[in-house]
């Protein structure tokens, strides 16, 4: 006899009559037929072993404990690699980032920053035989590295880095050193239990010249004890809003000696003689850094859709408050209200997720030219990583809290999973650059750009000034030439405050820093547009079948009006915009909200995230919601005895005291 599944009628209400193939959007997001059963294979092989299961929620336990469970988990996870049906790279991104890697890893991977930047770091800035000696350990997971870079003192401006590596031609090793407490490596993740080995950015000192940071491989632990080796004191720095399995830690050196060949040499190298050979672009050694901040982008996509897909399933399965007197309490989707909090970020996914493939192209381009010795791409590579990364983090952490909000008092929980989301998300504000200096980065790009007429491919707009009649045409095609006037308006209104400044005799440096408001809106507005014009050109280039197109249609022309209804200031200052076209665009977007409500459940479901991804009874496909939050609520350790100890110990007391 089969079982009957439990599915709720709303939601099952919500899936008849899907105008669209579901299945056909999963493809599109996972990059073709392929790679969806690669990965549906590589999900069942993961998720079937009973040994990755929780046996209690991970908040029931300490801090110590939560690490030791994980990295359990996580080291069987890396057991199971050579058998995975899917390729080993592949594995590991999807075991590393927001999706399969989250459903056993709830709060952060112990090795993450093993794969995620130790072997970028050494596949970047290693020498072939530097590569040669440490790679095939670190793929071998003889060693487990981390990148220590932040330190207690600094962690945006790397020029002030105090840890300091001296070059003894005598003994020709390196002097590593903290020479004080703000010297301290602090932050980087694996680093407080889990790595041996860390690359080590340092400011290198040859011939008494300081010749700046440079990355340096440095054993931190004993491969046979783990005990921290001579000199290095090493530790975890505590619990965080987020992300407290990934064992963030400090690092101190007490002069610690390690071999000329252990600074790592692709871009710049010491001689035996000590004798400094510069790179060939001074930048070179940030590299690993811009590799973090394009994967970035694509991860904070994945908890994006996570979160939206757990609202928007709630939210049709919530019912609450009455639309039409006397009428049943209708679902909380069917509020314009609620479809105006979840619809943008659900099309934000998609806007985000080929915005993030074209700047994943845009790395492996460069990288490629960069290997050949073409620095061309780097300035453009730099500006689009910063913007995207700046941006999508920015705007998924704001979208992830009001898809939390949209859920009410249940989104609160902590198995609704929103806080864990949220924490994830806005880490990705503050690391790998904080957004705000990151946008200063794409607006001196940009500035420099539009000034001197000569920049990069993502840039060539502020050079090519638009041709023809400034009207407002609002097909999407015409919204993009919005927001590209948006752009290259606020540039110019930023130059404009810049040279302002100059004239009021500002030195460079303050007429840059009176002019951060400016200039941060210039770059906002250039990532707005590069994501916008990503998803529309997107759109018109791919093989869709019509239904598909027609519903991502909808979503694009929702989303990127949204960003214009809420930034309108700026399209009548530099777009030509009038109250008229806004009065359009308006009815525009709420005649879209509408459209496109009775699709939400079938578009959450092409994301085609499993409930383990999910993590939430909120947002299980079944919509069994209550019976869930009840499960849950069963585990509570409070809930394991009638009476809890602490009545008789405590509130008794208090209860016969006659205060
Ligand atoms: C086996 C493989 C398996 C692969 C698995 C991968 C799995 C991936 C999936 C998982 C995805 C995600 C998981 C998430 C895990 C998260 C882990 C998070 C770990 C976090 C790590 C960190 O945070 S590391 C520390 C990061 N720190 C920073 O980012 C510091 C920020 N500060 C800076 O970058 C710089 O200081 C700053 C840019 C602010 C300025 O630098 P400065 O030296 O002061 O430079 P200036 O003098 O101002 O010069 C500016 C000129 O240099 C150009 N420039 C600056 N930076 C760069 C660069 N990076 N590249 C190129 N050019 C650069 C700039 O444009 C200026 O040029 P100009 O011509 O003079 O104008
Ligand atoms: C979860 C997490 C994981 C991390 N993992 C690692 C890791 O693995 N390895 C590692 O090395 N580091 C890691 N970091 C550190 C991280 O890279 C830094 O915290 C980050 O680069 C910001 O630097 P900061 O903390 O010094 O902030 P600060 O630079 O002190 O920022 C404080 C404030 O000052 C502002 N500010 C600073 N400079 C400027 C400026 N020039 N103009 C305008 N405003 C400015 C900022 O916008 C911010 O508002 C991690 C951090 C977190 C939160």
């Amino acid at each position: 006899m089969t079982k009957e599944i439990y599915e709720n009628p709303d939601l099952k209400k919500e899936r008849q009559n899907c105008p669209f193939n579901k299945e056909e959007i999963t493809n599109f997001l996972d990059g073709g037929k392929e790679k969806t059963t690669e990965r549906r294979q590589l999900e069942t092989y993961i998720l079937s072993d009973e040994q990755l299961k929780d046996a209690v929620p991970m908040e029931y336990l300490s801090h110590a404990d939560k690490y030791a469970e994980e990295l359990r988990k996580s080291c069987l996870l890396m057991h199971k690699l050579a058998d995975s049906p899917a390729g080993q790279v592949q594995t590991l991104r999807a075991l590393m980032g927001a999706g399969l890697g989250s459903a056993i890893l709830k709060e952060g991977n112990p090795i993450a920053l093993h794969y995620v930047m130790f072997i970028p770091a050494l596949m970047g800035q290693g020498t072939v035989e530097q590569q040669a000696k440490w790679l095939e350990k670190a793929y071998n997971l003889n060693i487990i590295g981390t990148y220590a870079q932040t330190e207690l003192g600094h962690g945006t401006f790397l020029r002030g880095l105090e840890t300091k590596a001296t070059y003894d031609p005598v003994t020709k090793e390196f002097v590593l050193e903290s020479p004080s407490l703000t010297a301290y490596k602090w932050w980087p993740g694996s680093l407080g239990k889990t790595a041996n080995y860390a690359v080590v950015m340092a400011q290198l000192y040859t011939k008494g010249k300081c010749e700046g940071i440079h990355p340096f491989m440095v054993q931190l632990r004993d491969e046979e004890t783990h005990e921290p080796l001579p000199g290095i004191l090493v530790g975890e720095i505590g619990p965080k809003l987020g992300m407290n399995t990934n064992d963030n830690g400090y690092l101190g050196f007490d002069k610690v000696r390690i071999p000329r060949e252990q600074l790592l040499m692709k871009h710049s190298q010491v001689l035996e003689d000590g004798t400094y050979v510069k790179p060939t672009n001074s930048k070179l050694s940030y590299g690993t850094m811009v590799f973090v901040r394009v994967v970035v982008c694509q991860d904070v996509t994945v908890n994006l859709r996570k979160a939206v897909t757990i609202a928007t399933r709630y939210s049709c399965v919530r019912r609450q408050s009455e639309l039409k007197p006397g009428d049943r309490e209708p679902q909380v989707m069917d509020y314009q209200a609620q479809q105006h909090k979840l619809l943008p970020p659900l099309a934000a996914t998609f806007g985000f997720q080929l915005a993030a493939d074209h700047l994943w192209n845009l790395y492996n381009t460069a990288n490629n030219s960069m290997e050949q010795g073409d620095m061309e791409l780097l300035p453009d590579l730099h500006g689009l990583s910063c913007a995207l990364k700046a941006l999508c983090s920015s705007e998924a952490a704001n979208f992830v809290e009001t898809c939390r909000q949209s859920c009410g008092g249940h989104g609160y929980m902590s198995c609704s999973n929103f806080p864990r989301i949220y924490g994830q998300v806005t880490a990705a504000i503050t690391y790998e650059g904080e957004n705000t200096v990151l946008w200063l980065q794409v607006a001196r790009y940009l500035v420099k750009t539009r000034k001197e007429k000569s920049g990069g491919l993502s840039v060539k707009y502020l050079i090519d000034e638009e041709k023809g009649p400034r009207t407002v045409d609002t097909t999407p095609e015409g919204i993009v030439k919005l927001y590209r006037r948006v752009a290259v308006g606020l540039v110019d209104i930023a130059i404009a405050e810049l040279e302002n400044n100059s004239r009021k005799g500002y030195a460079p440096h303050d007429a840059w820093n009176h002019a951060a408001v400016h200039l941060i809106k210039a770059a906002q507005a250039h990532a707005r547009l590069f994501v916008v014009e990503s998803f529309v050109d997107s759109l018109k280039g791919s093989r869709l079948s019509a239904p598909v197109r027609a519903i991502l249609s909808q979503l694009c022309e929702l989303f990127i009006i949204y960003w214009i209804l809420d930034r309108s200031g700026d399209f009548f200052l530099c777009a030509n915009l009038k109250k008229e076209d806004l009065l359009q665009l308006n009815s525009k977007y709420v005649q879209l909200l509408a459209a496109i409500r009775p699709q939400a459940v079938n578009i959450v479901d092409s994301f085609d995230l499993r409930d383990e991804i999910l993590g939430s009874p909120l947002g299980c496909w079944d919509g069994n919601v209550y019976q869930r939050l009840f499960d849950e609520a069963a585990k509570s350790p409070l809930n394991q005895k009638n009476v809890h100890e602490s009545f008789h110990k405590y509130l008794k007391p208090l209860l016969k005291s006659n205060l």
